[in-house]
């Protein structure tokens, strides 16, 4: 089993001073600060100067190592007044020297300030197209961008990538609260994974993670009436009258809990909630999901003890590029329920007509 302790650490670096990114813009994001993409989603400042810091960092680390990440700088060529805040951003963060605290290196680009071409350049690392060979990287700088933007959920998600199976995911959440119990509380939690060692929380802080050992995250096992479904917010993400009628067959009597982003994974895995399932089912089947939407936070779900498949039992695919493999949603839960769920929603499915 490779430990990939080195990856691990740069991974966590590069999570948190991304985090340390967008916590600063979300408290000044300016009117005008945000693109629509071609597929009309989102993308603000805060998205690209978070890929252009760890793409930085990554570069440094690993220099032969791909990226697959959700970003480029195309517009950001087009567009003076955002590219230079962009820089700004990054540079605002990469300038900053490692810290001993976070065990930082210098040899990981920290500590410099980068050119315009240099932050560009760094963005659009992310353009490798993936597949099943080798070894990669994945990052969604800001998984949830509508989350970002309320205010709500949202979620820095590392990946690394080998021979189209995840190995490292690292997820940082700086909304959700560091003890679920306490949801008024401190917020800021950083979550790693690595194949076959476990899943395990941090505080996302460093001041505050200094003194916090890290906890073993351990799904629990429940009965479906204890349990929570974990849906989308967006109800062009994910069918979500589908998933009600999922929940009431399998006997769910609690309400669905809705967050944007991986954060979503996090809560699973932890247990928040008492305890949930993670359903996304398609409300468009034209929709591909995007292999940065899922990598981590499959890894600290199986690693928690958890199962994460398609709506047909099939493990997801990262190696058919920057898509997932061809899939029909996505379903996750603790082992000993997962069968049940998987049984549940092709019923459903079936009734509906959506299964041939
Ligand atoms: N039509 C459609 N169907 C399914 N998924 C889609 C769709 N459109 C976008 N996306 C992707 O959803 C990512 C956010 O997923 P979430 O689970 O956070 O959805 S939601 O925002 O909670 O509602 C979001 O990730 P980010 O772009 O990183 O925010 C998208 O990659
Ligand atoms: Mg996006
Ligand atoms: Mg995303
Ligand atoms: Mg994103």
């Amino acid at each position: 089993m490779v430990v990939y302790a080195a990856e691990q650490a740069v991974a966590i670096a590069a999570v948190r001073r991304a985090c340390t990114l967008t916590t600063a813009v979300f408290n000044n994001l300016v009117k005008g600060e945000t693109l629509v993409k071609g597929d009309k989603s989102p993308v603000t400042v805060a998205d690209l100067s978070a890929q252009a810091v760890v793409n930085t960092i990554l570069l440094h680390a690993f220099p032969s190592d791909p990226i697959v990440g959700e970003e480029d700088a195309a517009d950001l060529r087009e567009n003076k007044v955002l590219c230079a805040r962009v820089i700004e951003l990054a540079n605002e963060v990469l300038s900053v020297p490692p810290s001993e605290l976070a065990e930082e290196k210098a040899s990981w680009g920290l500590g410099e300030h980068r050119s315009e071409g240099e932050v560009l350049q760094a963005i659009d690392r992310g353009n490798y197209e993936g597949g099943r060979a080798g070894r990669m990287w994945t990052l969604d700088p800001i998984d949830g961008t509508k989350g970002f933007l309320r205010g709500g959920q949202y979620a820095v998600c590392l990946a690394l990538i080998n021979d189209g199976r995840v190995e490292l995911g690292v997820i940082g959440c700086p909304n959700l609260p560091l003890d679920p119990a306490i949801p008024d509380g401190p917020a800021g939690a950083l979550f790693v994974a690595t194949r076959g060692r476990g899943a395990f929380q941090y505080p996302l802080s460093t001041v505050v993670g200094s003194k916090i050992p890290p906890v073993s995250l351990r799904m629990p096992s429940l009965p479906f009436e204890n349990l929570s479904f974990l849906e989308s917010v967006e109800k062009a993400h994910a069918a979500l009258d589908t998933n009600a009628k999922i929940a009431q067959l399998l006997g769910v009597k609690c309400e669905p809990v809705r967050m944007d982003s991986q954060a979503k994974y996090a809560a699973l895995a932890r247990g928040d909630s008492s305890g949930g399932v993670y359903l996304r089912l398609p409300a468009n089947t034209e929709y591909r999901e995007k292999i940065w939407d899922h990598a981590p936070g499959s890894l600290l779900v199986e690693e928690a003890g958890g199962i994460i498949s398609d709506a047909f039992g099939k493990p997801l695919d990262f190696g058919a590029g920057r898509f997932l493999g061809k899939h029909y949603g996505v379903v996750g839960a603790g082992k000993e329920i997962h069968q049940k769920l998987l049984e549940g929603v092709q019923q459903i499915l079936k009734e509906e007509g959506k299964l041939a």
